[in-house]
């Protein structure tokens, strides 16, 4: 928790490409449960009055939390400094029983004793989950990933109570994972990778690109890498296709479902695909007509979605703009991508509100590289605001090649890590996932890029040096 919050005060902080488009209630605390236009009241805590977190029974809890971080943005973030922070003790029903409502998504409260559960978590001995388990069993303290009461799930709490059920994940590391890399990784890795992360439960992995190999020479064995993964069964594997070209070859290799990506800044677009924007979309509705002809789901990427390398900070109103062709055009779903990782809450929040101004929640992902570590913040605002599709790469694979300064996706394991910690279900099997990551990191010969993995790992290296 403690770690959570300063993370979300951190985010407060403006980054390079932070700042301009944020209104005074997105600056004042991740107070974005408000309409658009109302009065700033930067007493927002995750929808969640100050007064009403003041009244909670528990808060004294929180208070120790505010008191020992000591840091000078948690006053401005509430409006107190934490030492004016008062208890009040007999308001709990009130906090139990609240509900906020974000676009149309209601949800219950955790139960009053959820302080007391955490911070038990964090003291007592108890096993590691997601079948890790065993790894931890010699160690000192054994932490969980998330709250062990059966009723976890059923009984939601102020902080996650607008995040769905369950999170869809899309796993990009075959494709947006190894397309940077310099040296070319054997096709019978990419499709051992492949089968690797299916056989995790991830309901979807990108296999690769139909692009040109002369501008991505990493993915050239597209064709094969589809073609071997035919009968893999669990997954569906969309590949990316620039235009008709790549997508009359993906389709002759046995490809189900394609992307196509856009960018919402006019130099990546340049850069990245050699074409404005607009000649992009119109590119892609063709595609989009052929896969319609097939019945095939398009997935539209947008990517500089809050800044680009080229032309630094880009407008939330552009991105809508791109997100809205693509939707007109029948994509399925829409992956907004922060492609250079400079996002915080602070600037994904307001490009978040405009996009779903005209595009329906339900069609979103968001797709965040991490190379600012804002990337489980971001994801936890877009989960809040109701976006229930996360991409993501195993061990933090990644990087455009278009893209100077981009480093990898967020790790899809940190990604479960977190998402099992707030009791959303995902299907994937974290243990799997994690021998997915370290047969591609061997392979590689570097070390994962996801804290989860690294901590897991030194776990179960602590245990076997004690047997
Ligand atoms: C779009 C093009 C092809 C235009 O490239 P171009 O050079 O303008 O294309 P062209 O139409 O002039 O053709 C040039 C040559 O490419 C060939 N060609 C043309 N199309 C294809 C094709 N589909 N497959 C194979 N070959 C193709 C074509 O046949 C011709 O061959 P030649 O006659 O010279 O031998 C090129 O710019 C390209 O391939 N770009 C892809 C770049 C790329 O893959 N970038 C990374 C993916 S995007 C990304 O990572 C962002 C994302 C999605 O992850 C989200 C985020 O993080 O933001």
């Amino acid at each position: 928790m403690h770690a959570l919050f300063s993370s979300l005060v951190t985010n407060t902080k403006q980054a390079p490409f932070s700042g301009s488009s944020l209104s005074n209630h997105h600056r004042a605390g991740l107070g974005f449960f408000k309409t658009r236009g109302s009065k700033p009241k930067p007493t927002k805590f995750f929808g969640c009055s100050l007064n009403k977190m003041l009244k909670a029974k528990k808060f004294d809890k929180f208070r120790a939390l505010f008191n020992s971080s000591n840091d000078p943005q948690l006053g401005r973030l509430f409006n107190h400094r934490p030492h004016s922070i008062k208890r009040c003790q007999d308001c709990s029903d009130e906090y139990r029983s609240e509900t906020l409502l974000w676009r149309k998504q209601q949800r219950k409260m955790w139960p009053v004793n959820f302080l007391d559960h955490t911070y038990t978590n964090l003291n007592q001995n108890i096993r590691l989950h997601d079948h890790v388990r065993d790894a931890s069993y010699s160690l000192k303290r054994h932490y969980s990933s998330h709250y062990t009461d059966k009723s976890t799930r059923g009984l939601t709490n102020k902080l996650s109570k607008s995040i769905p059920e369950f999170v869809k994940i899309v796993e990009v590391g075959p494709r947006d994972g190894l397309q940077n890399e310099k040296n070319i990784v054997p096709t019978a890795v990419k499709i051992k990778l492949i089968k690797l992360l299916a056989s995790s439960g991830l309901p979807v992995v990108e296999a690769t690109s139909f692009v040109s190999p002369k501008w991505v020479p990493q993915l050239a064995d597209a064709k094969e890498v589809v073609q071997a993964i035919q009968n893999v069964e669990g997954a569906r594997f969309p590949v990316l296709t620039p235009n008709l070209k790549g997508f009359e070859a993906a389709v002759a290799a046995g490809a189900r479902e394609v992307a196509i990506f856009a960018s919402a800044s006019e130099s990546f677009s340049k850069s990245n695909i050699n074409c404005s924007i607009e000649d992009s979309l119109t590119r892609y509705r063709d595609v989009s007509l052929a896969s319609k002809e097939l019945s095939i789901p398009v997935r539209g990427y947008i990517s500089c979605v809050v800044g680009c390398p080229l032309e630094g900070m880009v407008s939330p109103s552009r991105v809508a703009h791109v997100a809205k062709q693509l939707s007109d055009m029948g994509c399925s779903e829409i992956s907004l991508g922060d492609t250079i990782g400079v996002g915080t809450p602070g600037t994904v929040i307001p490009m978040l509100e405009a996009v779903l101004d005209v595009v329906t929640v339900d069609k979103l992902a968001v797709h965040f590289h991490d190379t600012y570590g804002q990337a489980l913040s971001n994801i936890f605002a877009s989960l809040q605001m109701g976006i229930s599709t996360v991409d993501s790469s195993v061990s933090g694979l990644g990087g455009c090649p278009y893209a100077k300064g981009a480093s990898g996706n967020v790790a899809t394991e940190d990604v479960v890590y977190m998402l099992h910690g707030l009791g959303v279900k995902t299907n994937v099997d974290l243990g799997r996932l994690m021998v997915a990551g370290d047969f591609i990191c061997k392979h590689l010969g570097r070390p994962s890029g996801s804290k989860t993995a690294i901590a897991l790992s030194r776990s179960t290296t602590a245990q076997a040096s004690k047997l």
